[in-house]
């Protein structure tokens, strides 16, 4: 990731979501939250300080040795081969000293950085997958990929450029001073006079730079999205003829993204190049005042060549320094960013959950699989009775969803749920699975509220076979038995052929074998929603809820997944979720909703003959206005 591009995705998250505060690096409290990954490695630590000192020194030397050769040995007239010869051993040994803990040194500060940030990026991932449904309705999944991947990756480059730069580089200059001094006070006293100067180079500089960088990073954040959307309102885009349209769209942004970023590379030459300037003035300065000393003959000429080498290595850590001003910024930002997510908690918990400690969220792993043991229903003895006792809910405060709503479902009763768009049929489907909780009332599975049901058994006892079915990329088998090995391939295929997936499989070139991706590659809604069933049959639920594909089933598909429907709901309470009316006609009972409340409610016959709601609703599907 190049440098200021956390503090740039962070802004374009900022735009997506108006109600976030204002953030800002906060350098204390984001050292603070590293420290604490950093400590198990302190010893590592020590070891990359030493291996940094040594490889300075073994470079420092170098010139030092030198000015000796020219001092004490060729300009001394003492003819002296055997010190030369011994000072060129040394120097080769500070060479190879040099190269082997520059070595040690990178590899060592590298794993301790890449191990740090592969445990948060873990931690990340794993708080993740705790949230709330609340959670996901309100971060957009562009930011959390965002923290997932180039936050993470921000303070991989923390470790690899900052961290790195601040050790070498900071230990270089003050060893520099320090020899300078040694050499020539006054000569060394000169050049400090320099510093000032220096500085408010790089100060201008960084400020320049920053504005430089955040352009070309919003311009590419822009055009990134405008890639996203494109992608996928792709049918949209062909159906409507809009390529040439976009297509000049994103040729404007292409090209304000290629001169942002012709700008920000013209900056970092100038920005090289100043210093190269400032680098030779002060050599001829020192060669012109040093050279005058060494005419006067009050200084050797060896020192004056140590003097011009210890000039030349004094302005390269301090470009590199300056230039790691703008990464610090972006981990700064990412670490602030990251323990944002971390800081979340999730909306719905076990009962008795222990409160989140940042500090220690592996705690939190062990408390989760403790709350998956403890659940006070033996999953083999579940009847599945469902009770909604008078339960409302809202997303947001003020606009009721599900008003009051008591339904009573037998065990293995098959239920069917109608009613117009937006009546809140899903939102009561959510309700039982516990992606939101109720505001009022109580849901119970025989008898038991299912805030008391540890989230894990829950979702053990209830299965979902949703709208749009997700695969995961992976095999038929695999998508069936969701990666779970212990289930063998010969149930997977006894599943499939159970509830009438087979035969769509086997037509597919590797059968079983071949490989899905989230959209289903090639598989309709219908056909996807199959292998879902096989899912069913395979971790055998006790409560089975289908929202039925809404998009339109070829007549064969459809009566498949009729068919499976009769098979799988056997012995299990089932919700479904109708929009096609033919596919609950023979439930043993169909409710329908309407603006979040029970209106009707019994057999079909029963409903048509009220000459209510259903019977519209019926009406409309066979095409009576
Ligand atoms: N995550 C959400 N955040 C805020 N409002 C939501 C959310 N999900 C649904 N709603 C709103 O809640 C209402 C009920 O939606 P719901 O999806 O439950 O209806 P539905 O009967 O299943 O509709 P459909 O048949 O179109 O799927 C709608 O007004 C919808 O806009």
């Amino acid at each position: 990731m190049r440098p200021a591009q956390a503090i740039n995705n962070w802004q374009a998250d900022q735009k997506a979501d108006p109600n976030m505060p204002e953030q800002k690096p906060e350098y204390v409290s984001a050292f603070r939250a590293l420290s604490g990954y950093a400590r198990p490695h302190l010893w590592s630590f020590i070891a990359v300080i030493g291996c940094t000192l040594i490889a300075i020194l073994s470079d420092l030397m170098q010139p030092f040795l030198i000015k000796i050769a020219i001092d004490d040995n060729l300009l001394s007239g003492k003819n002296d081969y055997k010190g030369l010869l011994a000072i060129c051993g040394i120097y080769l040994g500070l060479a190879i000293s040099s190269l082997l803990f520059t070595y040690l040194q990178n590899n060592l500060l590298q794993n301790i950085g890449q191990s740090i940030v592969a445990r948060i990026r873990k931690q990340l991932f794993g708080h993740i997958l705790k949230q709330s449904m609340r959670y996901f309705d309100r971060m957009s999944s562009g930011s959390l990929i965002t923290h997932v991947s180039s936050d993470t990756e921000a303070l991989n480059q923390f470790f690899n450029q900052v961290l790195l730069s601040l050790f070498r580089d900071g230990f270089t200059l003050i060893f520099i001073i320090v020899l300078m001094f040694q050499l020539d006070t006054q000569l060394a006293l000169y050049c400090l006079i320099l510093l000032p100067i220096i500085w408010g180079i790089a100060v201008a500089f960084r400020s320049y730079m920053r504005t430089t960088y955040q352009l070309a990073r919003t311009r590419l954040s822009r055009l990134v999205a405008f890639v996203a959307e494109n992608l996928s309102g792709m049918n949209l885009v062909q159906v409507f003829h809009q390529q040439k349209e976009q297509q000049k769209q994103f040729d404007e942004r292409n090209s304000s993204y290629f001169k942002a970023n012709l700008r920000e590379i013209g900056t970092n030459v100038i920005f090289g190049r100043t210093f190269d300037i400032l680098s030779n003035l002060s050599i001829a300065f020192v060669i012109l005042a040093g050279g005058n000393s060494v005419l006067d003959k009050q200084l050797e000429f060896g020192v004056l060549y140590a003097f011009v080498t210890y000039i030349r290595q004094f302005f390269q850590p301090i470009n590199t320094i300056t230039q790691q001003w703008n990464t610090l910024q972006s981990a700064t930002v990412a670490v602030t960013r990251i323990w944002g997510v971390f800081a979340n908690k999730p909306d719905i918990t076990d009962r008795d959950h222990e409160p989140l400690d940042l500090h220690n969220l592996e705690l939190e792993d062990e408390a989760d699989e403790r709350q998956a043991s403890l659940s006070n229903l033996n999953l083999e003895k579940v009847k599945g009775r469902i009770d909604f006792n008078h339960i409302s809910f809202s997303y947001e405060e003020g606009v009721p969803i599900i008003r009051n709503l008591d339904l009573h479902i037998k065990s293995g009763e098959l239920i069917g749920v109608v009613g117009t768009t937006g009546a809140g049929k899903s939102s009561l489907i959510s309700l039982l699975c516990r992606f939101y909780d109720v505001k009022e009332g109580s849901i119970r599975i025989d008898e038991t509220d299912i805030k008391d049901i540890p989230q894990a058994t829950l979702h053990r006892l209830v299965g979902l076979i949703q709208q749009e079915p997700y695969l995961y990329s992976g095999s038929i088998i695999d998508n069936v038995r969701m990666f779970d090995e212990s289930i063998s391939p010969k149930e997977v295929i006894r599943a499939c052929e159970f509830v009438g997936a087979d035969s769509i499989i086997k037509k597919l070139k590797n059968g079983y074998e071949s490989q899905l991706s989230e959209r289903g590659s090639g598989l309709s809604a219908g056909e996807r929603q199959l292998i879902s069933f096989a899912r069913i049959i395979v971790f055998k639920p006790k409560v089975l809820i289908l929202d039925e594909a809404s998009a339109n089933l070829d007549s064969h598909t459809e009566q498949l997944i009729q068919h499976a429907l009769q098979i799988v709901s056997q012995g299990r309470t089932t919700i479904v979720i109708a929009h096609r009316l033919s596919t609950i006609m023979q439930a043993d009972r169909i409710i329908v909703m309407s603006h979040g409340e029970i209106v009707e409610q019994g057999s079909h016959q029963e409903l048509l003959e009220l000459e209510g709601h259903y019977k519209e609703l019926y009406e409309h599907s066979q095409g009576h206005s």
